[in-house]
């Protein structure tokens, strides 16, 4: 769209919203504040750099075979630059351990910050937050399905050394890149049929989290955050690390919490979960996903649960304690596209909540005017949010509108299209 139709269909957004007090500008520079953690296991199927074969695992499931999958970090770091270019914003990006790059095998235990120097060599030069987490999955030390909660003392040991070496390339990440990074702890560990026993692996997770998180860490450097699961593959009847476990944890140790939009029942959304959890934690950390039937990590789409997420968010005004990142992955599109459409959807989410007329809602809902609450509500779903959302792209220099995809094109052609 010509960059003139862009600012006349804003002109008329603006007057639209500020009629029911809402100042479009204010909501512009408070989405511009709000960086958005891309998942480097999106542009690699979560394959990641140590090449030692083992199948991926832990209960996860990549499907489809579309082509141009980047092989090395150098590819993953150019495809994540495609995708950065075209979302409007400053964001963060989220490496799994499995992402090193030691140039021979290193094990997990063994992990050192200097694996990890290319990508914060990259973030740096990016102005880019780094994130991080422990790959407790696609190892022969993880392939009962236990790993943290493991009975045998001394695989529980090799566990809690990754999670301590994990903790300490996270801080090395604060400390170069001048803002925290989230180190994000998930375990597959569970069992597919129903446990005898289901006291004993969460006193065992619980105790190796203890160990793993024994050393203090700088808080300006590095945070812990503890992410829970109903369910996954082989651990249909019984997932140690639970919600109900790691809101435990997570409260009585201090971690950031994190809630995954697929790990719940599949009616169950997050939304709701938020407003109940910051009452008793700090901060939380949400992967936004989308689980379609189960945990099938489909890419974010901007679907009433991801909105009712970004709208809890903002009307607590929770913003400064709720961190977002994204969780799926798609191998059956362009992996580049994946990101973008996910990542842009969560943002337009966000500035929908951002540009919501909350003050009015609310009065509704004091005065018990229940019918007014529901009239407005949905009114406001096809007030001009797009003109809003164009004139961002447009100010932010990125492609306004469809128009994003000729690039990723582009890049297919000249890029992805090469790796064969
Ligand atoms: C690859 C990640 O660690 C993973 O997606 C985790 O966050 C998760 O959600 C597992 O189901
Ligand atoms: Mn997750």
């Amino acid at each position: 769209m010509a960059a003139e139709h862009t600012e006349r269909d804003y002109a008329r957004a603006r007057e639209r919203y500020a009629e029911m007090g809402v100042d479009t500008e204010a909501a512009l520079a408070a989405l511009a504040a709000i960086p958005v953690s891309f998942h480097c296991w999106q542009g690699d199927d979560v394959g990641g750099f140590e090449d030692t074969g083992a199948a991926l695992g832990g209960g996860l499931a990549v499907t489809g075979n579309y082509p141009g999958k980047a092989r090395t970090a150098d590819e993953l770091r150019r495809d994540a630059d495609a995708a950065l270019a075209i979302v409007p914003g400053t964001h963060r990006f989220s490496l799994h351990a499995s992402y090193l790059e030691a140039g021979r095998p290193v094990e997990r235990n063994d992990l050192r910050p200097e694996h990890f120097a290319g990508w914060a060599d990259w973030a740096c030069d990016r102005g880019l937050g780094l994130d991080f987490n422990p790959t407790y999955f696609a190892h022969p030390l993880a392939e009962s399905g236990f790993t943290l909660a493991h009975a045998d003392a001394g695989v529980r040991r090799f566990w809690v050394e990754h999670g301590i070496a994990c903790r300490k390339v996270g801080a090395s990440f604060g400390d170069r890149i001048g803002r925290a990074c989230v180190t994000n702890f998930w375990v597959p560990d569970g069992y597919k049929d129903t446990p005898a026993d289901r006291r004993t692996p969460r006193e065992r997770l619980a105790r190796s989290l203890d160990e793993v998180f024994a050393d203090p860490i700088d808080p300006r450097l590095n945070c812990d955050a503890v992410e829970s699961k109903l369910f996954g593959i082989g651990s249909e009847s019984y997932v140690v690390g639970s919600h109900e476990f790691y809101l435990g944890y997570a409260i009585r140790h201090g971690k950031l919490l994190c809630l995954d939009a697929g790990h719940f029942h599949p009616t169950e959304g997050i939304a709701d979960k938020i407003s109940a959890v910051l009452m008793w934690l700090p901060e939380l950390l949400l992967h936004v996903s989308r689980g379609l039937r189960w945990d099938s990590d489909h890419v974010v789409t901007l679907t009433d649960d991801l909105r009712a997420i970004a709208q809890e968010v903002v009307r607590g005004e929770y913003l400064g304690r709720v961190r977002f990142g994204l969780d799926y992955f798609d191998a059956s599109i362009n992996r580049v596209a994946a990101w973008v459409i996910g990542a842009r959807c969560l943002l337009k989410a966000l500035l929908a909540a951002l540009i919501e007329p909350t003050a009015l809602l609310r009065q509704l809902e004091l005065a018990g005017d229940f019918t007014g609450r529901l009239a407005v509500s949905e009114e406001l779903k096809t007030l001009p949010l797009g003109a809003v959302w164009d004139h961002y792209c447009h100010t932010k220099g990125v492609p306004v509108g469809r128009h994003w995809l000729d690039d990723v094109r582009r890049y297919e052609r000249e890029v992805l299209a090469n790796r064969t």
